[in-house]
């Protein structure tokens, strides 16, 4: 019998702040950054303390263990454990085969395009089933809309009105999208699938582009700010945010959402809420097992 492996692929972040320099060279591909973007970003790491990041994904890993009973591994592009390590360990343990999915359900080639190339430039002595992209599945879908409505409804409550909604994911260059990458449709495409699963009428929501890049050229809009900034204008005085191109906490919700927006929207008078990352969800564990179990059945057809 073939020995399988399922094995998780993501951003990876350090825990602390002196290892930024040295994680910023990873996420550059080894160009590296202007020392005041490494600063800025070492700023934001201290605001958040230890960053949660690997800790949600070895949860993660260990919700997919336990729903599939298949040997769980994770590989990271920027961070320890790297792809590289993590493919020597599979050796190690005398993995045939394995299905590889990325902890970012939309596909871009500026995450998952660049998460797949730390893997196959590796040349796993293993058989890959690459899962490309999961941004409609309907349990990813089900995850994100049972922490939207828990998170409403705290945030409801606490505001007594309604609230719109703005979903976000993280920009990428604009070019990037006008040279055909697929990301953009994606992330919209899950936004409304989870508005439609919460049965959230259009005018109530909207989506919006987060993080641009700090190092400067075109990034994709719309952006966080400028959606605020309508709100704002139409009257509002609160909002609800949900990350969907997140699989949990890291720099990028808990200081970007958290606290810069947070910073942003109470000069504007406006108060925010977000909904809980999907970090150990077992709606979300359920998604990527379902995943597998189709992607190991339908291999062991084709075998
Ligand atoms: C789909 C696109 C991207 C996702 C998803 C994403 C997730 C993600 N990013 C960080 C931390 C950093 N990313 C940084 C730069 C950066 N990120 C993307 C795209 C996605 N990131 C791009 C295209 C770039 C530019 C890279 C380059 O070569 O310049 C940085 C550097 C600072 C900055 O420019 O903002 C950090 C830090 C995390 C933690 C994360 C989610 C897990
Ligand atoms: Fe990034
Ligand atoms: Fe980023």
């Amino acid at each position: 019998m073939t020995k399988n492996a399922v094995l998780l692929l993501a951003h990876g972040s350090p825990e602390n702040v002196a290892d930024i320099p040295e994680y910023m060279k990873y996420v550059t591909g080894g160009r590296g950054l202007p020392e005041s973007v490494v600063k800025e970003v070492q700023h934001r790491y201290g605001l958040i303390g230890i960053s949660p990041l690997r800790c949600h994904t070895v949860g993660q890993q260990t919700g997919v263990q336990r729903e599939t009973g298949v040997s769980t591994y994770i590989g990271m592009r920027n961070w320890h454990p790297f792809v590289a390590d993590t493919i020597e360990q599979m050796k190690q343990d005398g993995i045939e085969h394995c299905v590889a999915l990325c902890l970012a359900p939309q596909n871009s080639r500026t995450s998952v395009g660049l998460y797949r190339k730390a893997l196959m430039e590796k040349n796993p002595p293993f058989t890959v089933d690459f899962v490309e992209s999961w941004h409609d599945h309907p349990l990813l879908i089900q995850a994100f809309a049972e922490n939207h409505r828990a998170g409403y409804e705290k945030a409801r409550a606490e505001a007594s009105h309604d609230l719109p909604r703005i979903f976000t994911a993280h920009s990428v260059p604009e070019r990037t999208i006008t040279e055909g990458d697929p990301y953009e449709a994606q992330t919209r495409e899950t936004a409304a699938l989870v508005a439609k699963g919460l049965g959230l009428k259009d005018a109530v929501w909207r989506f919006a582009f987060q993080s641009q890049g700090m190092s400067g050229g075109t990034w994709r809009g719309p952006t966080v700010e400028s959606t605020l900034e309508g709100l704002a204008k139409e009257g509002h005085r609160g909002v609800f945010f949900q990350p969907i191109g997140f699989v949990c906490d890291h720099v990028e919700v808990l200081y970007d959402i958290d606290i810069g927006f947070r910073d942003f929207a109470e000069k504007l008078g406006m108060k925010i809420w977000r909904a809980e990352s999907l970090n150990n969800s077992a709606t979300f564990a359920q998604a990527i097992a379902d995943i597998v179990r189709q992607r190991l059945a339908a291999q062991a057809v084709t075998v």
